[in-house]
Protein backbone atom coordinates (compact mmCIF):
# COMPACT_ATOMS: atom_id res chain seq x y z
CA UNK A 1 0.00 0.00 0.00
CA UNK A 2 2.97 2.06 -0.31
CA UNK A 3 2.93 3.44 -4.14
CA UNK A 4 -0.47 4.58 -3.92
CA UNK A 5 -1.86 7.75 -5.97
CA UNK A 6 -4.36 9.10 -3.76
CA UNK A 7 -7.74 10.66 -5.09
CA UNK A 8 -8.63 14.40 -3.43
CA UNK A 9 -10.08 13.48 -0.60
CA UNK A 10 -12.52 16.83 -0.52
CA UNK A 11 -15.90 16.06 -0.53
CA UNK A 12 -18.02 18.44 -1.84
CA UNK A 13 -21.42 17.44 0.51
CA UNK A 14 -22.08 16.27 3.45
CA UNK A 15 -25.60 14.86 2.84
CA UNK A 16 -26.61 11.88 2.02
CA UNK A 17 -28.54 10.98 -1.00
CA UNK A 18 -28.85 7.25 -0.29
CA UNK A 19 -29.41 6.31 3.06
CA UNK A 20 -29.72 2.54 4.22
CA UNK A 21 -30.88 1.54 7.78
CA UNK A 22 -31.16 -2.51 8.97
CA UNK A 23 -30.76 -3.53 5.16
CA UNK A 24 -30.74 -7.76 5.22
CA UNK A 25 -30.63 -9.70 1.87
CA UNK A 26 -31.55 -13.69 1.81
CA UNK A 27 -30.43 -15.88 -1.15
CA UNK A 28 -33.26 -18.45 -0.64
CA UNK A 29 -31.58 -19.60 3.14
CA UNK A 30 -28.37 -17.44 2.54
CA UNK A 31 -28.37 -14.86 4.44
CA UNK A 32 -26.10 -12.60 2.12
CA UNK A 33 -26.22 -9.26 4.14
CA UNK A 34 -26.51 -8.22 7.22
CA UNK A 35 -28.39 -5.35 8.91
CA UNK A 36 -26.44 -2.62 6.73
CA UNK A 37 -26.71 1.05 7.68
CA UNK A 38 -24.62 3.18 5.57
CA UNK A 39 -25.46 7.24 4.23
CA UNK A 40 -24.07 7.44 0.52
CA UNK A 41 -23.39 11.14 0.54
CA UNK A 42 -23.54 13.26 -2.82
CA UNK A 43 -20.62 14.50 -5.27
CA UNK A 44 -18.85 11.63 -3.64
CA UNK A 45 -17.11 8.72 -4.65
CA UNK A 46 -17.55 5.62 -2.21
CA UNK A 47 -16.11 2.31 -3.02
CA UNK A 48 -17.33 -0.98 -1.35
CA UNK A 49 -14.32 -3.31 -0.72
CA UNK A 50 -14.23 -6.64 1.13
CA UNK A 51 -13.28 -9.93 0.02
CA UNK A 52 -15.11 -12.08 -2.36
CA UNK A 53 -18.59 -13.27 -1.52
CA UNK A 54 -18.72 -10.75 1.24
CA UNK A 55 -21.95 -9.02 0.03
CA UNK A 56 -20.56 -5.79 -2.27
CA UNK A 57 -22.41 -6.52 -4.79
CA UNK A 58 -25.52 -7.74 -3.68
CA UNK A 59 -25.77 -4.51 -1.76
CA UNK A 60 -24.60 -2.06 -4.57
CA UNK A 61 -27.47 -4.04 -6.57
CA UNK A 62 -30.16 -3.02 -3.81
CA UNK A 63 -29.46 0.55 -4.40
CA UNK A 64 -31.33 0.74 -7.89
CA UNK A 65 -33.38 -2.63 -6.90
CA UNK A 66 -31.58 -5.01 -9.17
CA UNK A 67 -32.32 -7.63 -7.04
CA UNK A 68 -35.77 -7.22 -7.83
CA UNK A 69 -34.72 -9.38 -10.82
CA UNK A 70 -33.61 -12.73 -9.16
CA UNK A 71 -36.63 -14.49 -8.19
CA UNK A 72 -34.87 -16.07 -4.71
CA UNK A 73 -33.61 -12.52 -3.41
CA UNK A 74 -35.50 -11.28 -0.40
CA UNK A 75 -34.40 -7.76 0.78
CA UNK A 76 -35.50 -6.15 4.41
CA UNK A 77 -34.76 -2.56 5.66
CA UNK A 78 -34.68 0.79 4.28
CA UNK A 79 -33.35 2.09 1.28
CA UNK A 80 -33.65 6.35 0.84
CA UNK A 81 -33.03 8.17 -2.35
CA UNK A 82 -33.19 11.61 -1.06
CA UNK A 83 -35.53 11.17 1.45
CA UNK A 84 -38.08 8.56 -0.31
CA UNK A 85 -38.36 4.87 -0.08
CA UNK A 86 -36.76 3.25 -3.14
CA UNK A 87 -38.69 -0.48 -2.56
CA UNK A 88 -42.14 1.56 -1.82
CA UNK A 89 -45.07 0.08 -3.93
CA UNK A 90 -45.35 3.20 -5.60
CA UNK A 91 -41.75 3.59 -7.24
CA UNK A 92 -41.20 2.07 -10.47
CA UNK A 93 -37.91 0.16 -10.72
CA UNK A 94 -37.08 1.51 -14.33
CA UNK A 95 -37.29 4.84 -13.10
CA UNK A 96 -35.53 4.43 -10.67
CA UNK A 97 -32.81 2.78 -12.75
CA UNK A 98 -32.87 5.90 -14.39
CA UNK A 99 -32.40 8.12 -11.37
CA UNK A 100 -29.49 5.08 -10.13
CA UNK A 101 -27.91 4.14 -12.80
CA UNK A 102 -25.30 1.14 -13.32
CA UNK A 103 -22.34 0.16 -15.04
CA UNK A 104 -21.33 -4.03 -15.01
CA UNK A 105 -18.23 -5.26 -14.69
CA UNK A 106 -18.02 -6.61 -18.29
CA UNK A 107 -18.94 -3.87 -20.96
CA UNK A 108 -22.00 -5.03 -21.90
CA UNK A 109 -23.40 -2.91 -25.09
CA UNK A 110 -26.39 -3.70 -26.59
CA UNK A 111 -25.83 -4.79 -30.32
CA UNK A 112 -26.78 -1.55 -31.72
CA UNK A 113 -24.80 1.68 -33.05
CA UNK A 114 -22.83 3.58 -30.72
CA UNK A 115 -25.66 6.52 -31.43
CA UNK A 116 -28.51 3.88 -30.20
CA UNK A 117 -26.77 2.45 -27.21
CA UNK A 118 -26.38 6.44 -25.75
CA UNK A 119 -29.73 6.91 -27.05
CA UNK A 120 -31.95 4.46 -25.96
CA UNK A 121 -32.67 5.67 -22.06
CA UNK A 122 -33.60 8.60 -22.96
CA UNK A 123 -35.79 7.86 -25.66
CA UNK A 124 -37.46 5.04 -23.68
CA UNK A 125 -38.00 7.16 -20.67
CA UNK A 126 -39.14 9.88 -23.28
CA UNK A 127 -36.17 12.90 -21.94
CA UNK A 128 -36.07 14.43 -25.46
CA UNK A 129 -38.58 16.09 -27.17
CA UNK A 130 -36.67 16.30 -30.94
CA UNK A 131 -33.74 14.00 -32.90
CA UNK A 132 -31.67 17.61 -32.48
CA UNK A 133 -32.29 17.77 -28.52
CA UNK A 134 -31.16 13.68 -28.79
CA UNK A 135 -28.61 14.58 -31.17
CA UNK A 136 -27.15 17.01 -27.90
CA UNK A 137 -27.49 14.73 -25.02
CA UNK A 138 -25.98 11.54 -27.24
CA UNK A 139 -22.81 14.07 -28.04
CA UNK A 140 -22.92 15.46 -24.52
CA UNK A 141 -22.71 11.92 -22.48
CA UNK A 142 -19.88 10.65 -24.79
CA UNK A 143 -18.00 13.58 -24.30
CA UNK A 144 -18.95 13.22 -20.17
CA UNK A 145 -17.34 9.61 -21.19
CA UNK A 146 -14.53 10.83 -22.46
CA UNK A 147 -15.14 9.25 -25.96
CA UNK A 148 -16.65 11.18 -28.20
CA UNK A 149 -13.19 12.30 -29.97
CA UNK A 150 -12.71 8.69 -31.03
CA UNK A 151 -16.12 7.91 -32.19
CA UNK A 152 -17.58 11.15 -33.42
CA UNK A 153 -16.97 9.90 -37.24
CA UNK A 154 -18.62 6.67 -36.84
CA UNK A 155 -21.29 6.87 -34.29
CA UNK A 156 -23.65 4.70 -36.41
CA UNK A 157 -21.00 1.91 -35.97
CA UNK A 158 -21.86 -1.19 -34.16
CA UNK A 159 -20.69 -0.22 -30.08
CA UNK A 160 -19.64 -4.15 -29.94
CA UNK A 161 -16.62 -2.91 -32.49
CA UNK A 162 -15.31 -0.69 -30.21
CA UNK A 163 -12.03 -1.77 -27.59
CA UNK A 164 -12.70 -3.35 -24.09
CA UNK A 165 -11.98 0.38 -22.85
CA UNK A 166 -13.83 2.23 -25.38
CA UNK A 167 -16.81 -0.25 -24.95
CA UNK A 168 -17.10 0.46 -21.13
CA UNK A 169 -17.05 4.29 -21.47
CA UNK A 170 -19.73 3.61 -24.33
CA UNK A 171 -21.71 1.92 -21.03
CA UNK A 172 -20.49 4.85 -18.92
CA UNK A 173 -22.43 7.27 -21.57
CA UNK A 174 -25.31 5.20 -21.90
CA UNK A 175 -25.99 5.19 -18.33
CA UNK A 176 -25.36 8.85 -17.87
CA UNK A 177 -27.49 9.75 -20.95
CA UNK A 178 -29.95 9.60 -18.38
CA UNK A 179 -28.79 12.04 -16.37
CA UNK A 180 -28.78 9.89 -13.09
CA UNK A 181 -28.06 11.15 -9.82
CA UNK A 182 -26.59 8.27 -8.51
CA UNK A 183 -24.16 5.89 -10.50
CA UNK A 184 -23.20 2.50 -9.58
CA UNK A 185 -20.06 0.85 -10.66
CA UNK A 186 -19.25 -2.97 -10.19
CA UNK A 187 -15.87 -3.47 -10.62
CA UNK A 188 -16.10 -1.27 -13.51
CA UNK A 189 -11.99 -1.67 -14.78
CA UNK A 190 -11.67 -5.74 -13.99
CA UNK A 191 -12.21 -6.42 -17.74
CA UNK A 192 -9.58 -3.96 -18.61
CA UNK A 193 -5.89 -3.29 -19.26
CA UNK A 194 -4.48 -0.68 -16.81
CA UNK A 195 -4.06 1.98 -19.55
CA UNK A 196 -8.44 1.87 -20.58
CA UNK A 197 -8.39 1.69 -16.16
CA UNK A 198 -6.78 4.65 -15.89
CA UNK A 199 -9.17 6.47 -18.21
CA UNK A 200 -12.16 5.06 -16.64
CA UNK A 201 -10.83 5.93 -12.57
CA UNK A 202 -10.08 9.51 -14.60
CA UNK A 203 -13.75 9.71 -15.35
CA UNK A 204 -14.90 8.40 -12.51
CA UNK A 205 -13.35 11.52 -10.84
CA UNK A 206 -14.63 14.20 -13.34
CA UNK A 207 -18.19 12.73 -12.99
CA UNK A 208 -18.50 12.83 -9.15
CA UNK A 209 -18.94 16.49 -9.34
CA UNK A 210 -22.14 15.78 -11.12
CA UNK A 211 -23.39 12.97 -9.00
CA UNK A 212 -22.00 10.17 -6.19
CA UNK A 213 -20.83 7.44 -7.55
CA UNK A 214 -20.49 3.93 -5.79
CA UNK A 215 -18.16 1.55 -6.82
CA UNK A 216 -17.18 -2.07 -5.71
CA UNK A 217 -13.64 -2.98 -6.51
CA UNK A 218 -11.42 -5.91 -5.62
CA UNK A 219 -8.69 -3.45 -5.77
CA UNK A 220 -7.96 -1.62 -2.75
CA UNK A 221 -5.62 0.54 -4.82
CA UNK A 222 -8.08 1.61 -7.09
CA UNK A 223 -10.17 2.71 -3.84
CA UNK A 224 -7.60 4.42 -2.77
CA UNK A 225 -7.09 6.10 -5.75
CA UNK A 226 -11.19 7.44 -6.99
CA UNK A 227 -12.77 6.93 -3.56
CA UNK A 228 -13.43 9.68 -0.92
CA UNK A 229 -15.03 7.38 1.65
CA UNK A 230 -14.69 3.46 1.97
CA UNK A 231 -16.97 1.04 3.11
CA UNK A 232 -15.33 -2.65 4.43
CA UNK A 233 -18.10 -5.26 3.97
CA UNK A 234 -16.56 -8.73 5.70
CA UNK A 235 -19.15 -11.95 5.37
CA UNK A 236 -22.58 -9.63 5.16
CA UNK A 237 -21.41 -7.38 7.94
CA UNK A 238 -20.49 -3.84 6.88
CA UNK A 239 -17.67 -4.04 8.90
CA UNK A 240 -16.42 -0.51 9.20
CA UNK A 241 -17.66 2.90 6.66
CA UNK A 242 -15.64 6.32 7.00
CA UNK A 243 -13.02 8.47 5.54
CA UNK A 244 -10.64 6.56 2.75
CA UNK A 245 -7.53 7.99 3.88
CA UNK A 246 -8.37 6.62 7.68
CA UNK A 247 -9.88 3.35 6.61
CA UNK A 248 -6.47 2.73 4.89
CA UNK A 249 -4.13 4.56 7.68
CA UNK A 250 -6.11 3.67 10.82
CA UNK A 251 -8.66 1.33 10.94
CA UNK A 252 -10.93 0.73 13.78
CA UNK A 253 -11.88 -2.94 13.23
CA UNK A 254 -9.36 -5.53 13.42
CA UNK A 255 -10.88 -7.36 10.21
CA UNK A 256 -10.63 -4.09 8.72
CA UNK A 257 -6.67 -3.54 9.51
CA UNK A 258 -6.55 -7.32 8.09
CA UNK A 259 -7.81 -6.94 5.29
CA UNK A 260 -6.30 -3.91 3.89
CA UNK A 261 -2.35 -5.87 5.39
CA UNK A 262 -3.49 -9.18 3.08
CA UNK A 263 -4.16 -11.14 6.31
CA UNK A 264 -7.58 -11.77 5.30
CA UNK A 265 -8.32 -12.01 1.27
N1 LIG B 1 -27.93 -14.26 -7.81
C1 LIG B 1 -27.58 -14.92 -6.71
N2 LIG B 1 -28.23 -16.04 -6.33
C2 LIG B 1 -27.88 -16.72 -5.21
N3 LIG B 1 -26.89 -16.32 -4.36
C3 LIG B 1 -26.21 -15.22 -4.69
C4 LIG B 1 -26.51 -14.46 -5.87
N4 LIG B 1 -25.66 -13.40 -5.90
C5 LIG B 1 -24.86 -13.49 -4.82
N5 LIG B 1 -25.19 -14.58 -4.09
C6 LIG B 1 -24.56 -15.00 -2.82
O1 LIG B 1 -24.55 -13.90 -1.93
C7 LIG B 1 -23.31 -13.82 -1.23
C8 LIG B 1 -22.68 -12.47 -1.50
O2 LIG B 1 -22.31 -12.42 -2.87
P1 LIG B 1 -21.87 -11.07 -3.60
O3 LIG B 1 -21.73 -11.38 -5.06
O4 LIG B 1 -22.76 -9.98 -3.20
O5 LIG B 1 -20.45 -10.83 -2.93
P2 LIG B 1 -19.25 -9.92 -3.42
O6 LIG B 1 -18.62 -9.39 -2.19
O7 LIG B 1 -19.71 -8.93 -4.44
O8 LIG B 1 -18.31 -11.00 -4.09
P3 LIG B 1 -17.28 -10.87 -5.31
O9 LIG B 1 -16.24 -9.91 -4.83
O10 LIG B 1 -16.74 -12.26 -5.45
O11 LIG B 1 -18.06 -10.39 -6.50
C9 LIG B 1 -22.49 -15.01 -1.67
O12 LIG B 1 -22.72 -16.04 -0.74
C10 LIG B 1 -23.09 -15.36 -3.02
O13 LIG B 1 -22.95 -16.73 -3.29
Amino acid sequence: MNDMRIADRTVSSDTAKMTARGVQVYYGENHALKDVDIDILGGTVTAFIGPSGCGKSTFLRCLNRMNDTVSIARVLGEIKLDGEDIYDKSVDPVTLRARVGMVFQKPNPFPKSIYDNVAYGPKIHGLTKSKAELDQVVETSLKKAALWNEVKDRLHAPGTGLSGGQQQRLCIARAIATSPEVLLMDEPCSALDPIATAQVEELIDELRSQFSVVIVTHSMQQAARVSQRTAFFHLGHLVEYGETGQIFTNPQDPRTESYITGRIG
